[in-house]
């Protein structure tokens, strides 16, 4: 199967995002375990979409290492081999949630010996995400979550290896959150399939295979210096930080960089007259 390779989904060294002259991800070093969960966490603001966009292949000025499913971010090849769920719905307001899925499911198997197929994958997108008994309502009568759940089930269409998701629990009701962290373990225990997804609510950490904590465009967890594998595990996360919770391990990586950036910097070669003398 395509899924058990054992290079990393997501390969990043370096990777540097400018926008609009400001740099919004710094010189990021992570890789992304495949037929794992990862969680990609910070504060509203920190990058977490940039970083999506760029894993997707959708944002300019990259620059650094970025594989994904061993192209580089953007190849052509990697279409329809990645699922991508912006925080905006991407489904047609006047087709109904089925009609929407026919129609994409249409532009990924064209043609009429797919017909079958077709029929098939709609069908399972639309059980995967529990929108069946609303399959007939138009998607522009839905509520923020199940539009959002359309959304997701036009990303499943393809059955695609990578699923970059942003923010997909965002406005949903406690039971549906949990229905959808089902969904995404059975997907990568079932199918194979690695997902990114991205919160900014930390209590989602603890439901991650491994976690990356992005802030201000940089990684306090889960990057390569601190972690050869792949994203540190919640448990590895409160361990180090000797904290309860993801969201005081956070807190605690915070407090540390910010003191490591105050700290006056050690002198390389002692140049001043008060310097001791070696
Ligand atoms: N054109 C631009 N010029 C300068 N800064 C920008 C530009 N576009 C975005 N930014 C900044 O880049 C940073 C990262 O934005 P991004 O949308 O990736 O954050 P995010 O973590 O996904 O936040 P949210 O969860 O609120 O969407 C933000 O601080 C934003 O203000």
């Amino acid at each position: 199967m395509m899924n058990c390779g054992r290079d990393p989904a997501v390969h990043a060294r370096g990777l540097t995002v400018v926008r609009g002259g400001r740099t919004v991800l710094d010189a990021l070093a992570f890789d992304v375990p495949r037929g794992r969960v990862t969680g990609l966490l910070g504060p509203s603001g920190c990058g977490k979409s940039t970083l999506m966009r760029a894993i997707a292949g959708t944002q300019a000025k990259v620059t650094g290492t970025l594989d994904v499913l061993g192209h580089p971010a953007g190849d052509l090849r990697l279409r329809a081999r990645i699922g991508y769920v912006t925080q905006d719905p991407s489904v047609y307001d006047d087709l109904t949630v089925r009609q929407n899925l026919d129609y994409f499911a249409a532009v990924l198997h064209p043609g009429r010996s797919a017909r079958g197929r077709r029929r098939e994958s709609v069908t399972r997108a639309i059980e995967d995400v529990d929108l069946t008994r609303l399959a007939g309502a138009l998607a522009g009568n839905l509520s923020g979550g199940q539009s959002s759940r359309a959304s997701l089930a036009v990303a499943l269409l393809g059955a695609p290896e990578l699923l970059v998701l942003d923010e997909p629990t965002v406005g949903l009701d406690p039971v549906l959150r949990r229905d959808l962290w089902h969904l995404f373990h059975t997907l990568a225990a079932d199918r194979g399939t690695t997902l990114l997804v991205s919160s900014h609510v930390m209590d989602e950490a603890e439901r991650c295979h491994r976690l990356l904590l992005l802030r201000e465009g940089r990684l306090l967890a889960g990057g390569t210096s601190t972690t050869e594998s792949g994203g540190d595990t919640p448990d590895a996360l409160r361990d180090r930080t000797g904290s309860d919770t993801v969201e005081a391990a956070f807190l605690h990586l915070v407090d540390e960089a910010e003191a490591a950036a105050t700290r006056p910097p050690e002198p390389a070669h002692p140049t001043t007259p008060q310097e001791p003398a070696r």
